[in-house]
């Protein structure tokens, strides 16, 4: 009885969040203490462009997150018009060397660390979520989104070669056909379509209840045994881990050469000007 009583204290009890980090300036986590799931927010002004820091600091919060044994990561973004804005294209046009380098291994690392990630993910995306913005989003192993957004992989309407993890990431939750055509076309897909093809679970109004649906998402594992859940996903991600790393250094040289290239700089050069005129592609 007494018991009984406790639990329904504990369970009524208001959720408290703590930030877990403050050494991180552009994520930050807040650990949800009623429920033990991690806020992992995307908090670079003005649009989540990843850039070498943000990616940085994304893998050293995932770190964080898992080495803290949370019961799951929701990733999202401060802005609430833009889940992530992909690649920051400054880090790709007339590129430092050096800088060019660690923002694709840095990357590489992020999606390795998410899609081996032991713990149940998810996405609440918030806005749009294009290239980059659409990899960390499928990535996870759920996602909501809100309406009136755009989402995909647009790489190759950019004259880009979209990256194996970006097949993998949309070969979990597309069927095969869906995800070559789009992947090849380099579609943008609005939130409504994203969620008819089933590149989103759910659709919903506000960021508050994007984040209760990822948590209620995570909670479905709540009685499996954590060891079994995360062996389980290994299981079916081995073959893809496997050949990421038969391919990580290849891939890492067909990224330096692609941007490298004087046409590619070229069209980067025009694309960057359009967004900055504000002509923005249709594609996006
Ligand atoms: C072997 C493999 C080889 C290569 C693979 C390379 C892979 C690349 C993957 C990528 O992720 S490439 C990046 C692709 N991203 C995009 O195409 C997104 C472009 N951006 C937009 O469509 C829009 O900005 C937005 C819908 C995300 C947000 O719109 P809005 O809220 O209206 O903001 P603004 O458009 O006014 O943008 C504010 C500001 O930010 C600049 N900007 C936008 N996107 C980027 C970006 N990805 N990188 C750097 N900067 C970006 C934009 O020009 C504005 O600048 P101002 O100076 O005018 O303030």
């Amino acid at each position: 009885m007494m018991r009984s009583k406790f639990l329904s204290l504990l369970i009524r009890a208001p959720s408290v969040c703590r930030s877990m980090s403050t050494a991180t300036k552009l994520t930050t986590i807040d650990v949800n203490d009623k429920t033990g799931i991690a806020t992992l927010t995307l908090n670079r002004s003005p649009i989540n462009a990843l850039n070498v820091e943000l990616l940085q600091d994304l893998n050293e919060s995932i770190k964080e997150i898992e080495d803290n044994k949370s019961r799951g990561l929701i990733l999202t973004s401060s802005n609430d018009k833009v889940f992530s804005a992909g690649l920051d294209l400054n880090e790709m046009y007339r590129p430092d060397k050096d800088r060019a380098r660690l923002l694709w291994i840095k990357l590489q690392d992020v999606w390795l660390a998410l899609y081996s990630c032991d713990l149940p993910t998810a996405a609440a995306i918030n806005g749009y979520a294009p290239a980059g913005g659409c990899l960390l989003a499928t990535v996870c192993e759920y996602r909501v989104m809100l309406p009136k957004c755009r989402i995909g992989f647009n790489e190759t309407q950019l004259g880009i070669v979209p990256p194996i993890f970006c097949m993998f990431n949309f070969l979990n939750v597309l069927p095969r056909r869906v995800a070559e055509r789009s992947l090849s076309q380099g579609q943008m897909f609005t939130t409504e379509q994203a969620l008819q093809i089933g590149l989103v679970d759910d659709v919903v109004s506000s960021k508050g209840e994007a984040l209760d649906k990822c948590t209620k998402f995570i909670d479905t594992f709540a009685k499996v045994n954590p060891l079994a859940r995360s062996l389980a996903k290994q299981q079916f991600r081995a073959a893809d881990l496997q050949r990421f790393q038969t391919e990580r250094a290849k891939d890492l040289e067909s990224f330096l050469a692609f941007i490298n290239h004087p046409q590619m700089q070229e069209g980067l050069g025009i694309y960057l000007n359009s967004l900055k005129k504000k002509q923005q592609l249709n594609a996006v």
